[in-house]
């Protein structure tokens, strides 16, 4: 209907645009001033839940236009008033958030029929944007408390790790992976109690089975890395679009696709070496790592924006993000990349598992979006292949975050 009237008689184009209440509140505008659209005419697509748009009448008083699934809702505008010469009329618009029904209105026989959902609904929202923006632009790390991954598949998974690190010297050596850095880590000179076992990529069925094969897993365990390896490479991508609507990007599809690079990790900590380093600092070299540390031995450390280090703590139940140098280099400086290490603290064996999301597959460009970059945030960062960066990392032997200075855009 809009193409034809706006084709006859405006000659006009369409301007599609989504709005996300949630979004903006997020970003601290409140609900939606009251207005009247400027152009010519909207259709306006409404939530089919939930409600929120109110219109003046001619007498000034608001009223409120309920969803009604199915039924496209149109404005007037500005323009029409003007082009029709007064005989259309513009209508003066707001979305409010919905409140509940006033006291004055609830009795014992109008009992409240409807909750404030709405309000709720958009506040827990606005708060989780708001906490994920926070954490993630002044520490790069968080924990998840509430995740896809059930607790049991976590703790089940925990028990099937440890058996596989546990395996003798000749098995783990059976694990071989086509990229560096994946595969078998076995105890080393420089750091004779840290062992890791890995994959690439977390997401390929013909990937995971041969990690399985190669480690003579049994069907059970096999069963429990699959569903765990489900769960993960899911959670990271609701992760990757909670993290880029944070950030205002309403086409969060951006992330999807990029692969995860899995790896577990064992600290044989001795009394000896209590107080000294068990994974050197270092920044992950991807977008992020979802952490599932041990739940009873710590050591992680993070290192805040002043240059001190801050110890993460166990805590059960709960998965750590770590966001790596290419959400940084993604987001234009936006996410901030944690540098971390393990040290010991006690003599005990700490198992940790990391699925890492890297960045995008075969030849593609980490690139700012172009919501990003403005005149106001200059684009940082030269588009890299995520190959090419990890190659620059290891080459230059900077292992801590420093390689993204390599990939600035000159001034
Ligand atoms: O073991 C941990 O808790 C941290 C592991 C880690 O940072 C890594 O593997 O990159
Ligand atoms: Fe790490």
């Amino acid at each position: 209907m809009s193409r034809d009237v706006l084709e006859k008689y405006a000659q006009a184009t369409c301007e599609p645009q989504v709005v996300d209440i949630g979004k903006k509140l997020a970003e601290g505008l409140g609900s939606i001033q009251e207005h009247i659209d400027s152009r010519f005419l909207t259709i306006l697509q409404e939530d089919d839940d939930v409600g929120g748009l109110e219109v003046m009448n001619k007498s000034g008083a608001f009223v409120p236009v309920h969803p009604c699934p199915g039924t496209p809702f149109v404005n007037l505008g500005d323009f029409t008033q003007a082009w029709s010469s007064g005989r259309l009329y513009n209508v003066r618009h707001t979305v409010k958030q919905a409140r509940e029904a006033p006291p004055e209105l609830v009795d014992s026989d109008h009992p409240r029929l409807y909750v404030p959902f709405v309000y709720e609904y958009l506040r827990v929202k606005a708060e989780e944007y708001r906490k994920l923006r926070e954490a993630s632009e002044t520490w790069g790390c968080f924990r998840l408390v509430n995740y896809m991954i059930p607790p049991a598949l976590m703790s089940e998974m925990k028990s099937v790790v440890r058996s596989l690190l546990d395996l003798p010297m000749e098995i783990k050596k059976q694990n071989k992976d086509g990229i560096t850095g994946s595969g078998y880590q076995a105890p080393s000179i420089d750091n004779p109690i840290f062992e890791s076992l890995g994959f690439y990529d977390l997401g390929s069925r013909q990937a995971l089975d041969s990690f399985c094969s190669q480690l003579n897993a049994s069907s059970y365990q096999r069963e429990v890395i699959e569903k765990y390896a489900q769960a993960v490479c899911e959670q990271i991508v609701d992760m990757g679009q909670k993290l880029a609507e944070s950030l205002g990007l309403a086409d969060n599809d951006y992330l999807k696709g990029w692969p995860c690079q899995f790896r577990i990790n064992k600290y044989t900590f001795t009394s000896k070496s209590v107080g000294s380093t068990g994974l050197r600092l270092h920044t992950d070299s991807g977008f992020l790592a979802l952490l599932q540390d041990d739940e009873i031995v710590g050591g992680l450390e993070v290192m805040d924006k002043s240059g001190t280090f801050v110890a993460v703590d166990p805590c059960p139940g709960t998965l750590l993000v770590n966001l790596g140098d290419v959400a940084q280099a993604w987001s234009n400086g936006r996410l901030c990349n944690v540098k971390h290490r393990v040290q010991f603290r006690e003599a005990r064996i700490r198992v940790s598992i990391a699925s890492f999301q890297r960045g995008p597959d075969e030849g593609a460009v980490v690139e700012a979006p172009p919501e990003l970059v403005d005149s106001e945030h200059p684009r940082l960062y030269v588009p890299f292949t995520y190959e090419d960066y990890r190659k620059l990392r290891f080459s230059a032997n900077l292992h801590a975050g420093e390689a993204l200075a390599l990939v600035r855009t000159s001034p």
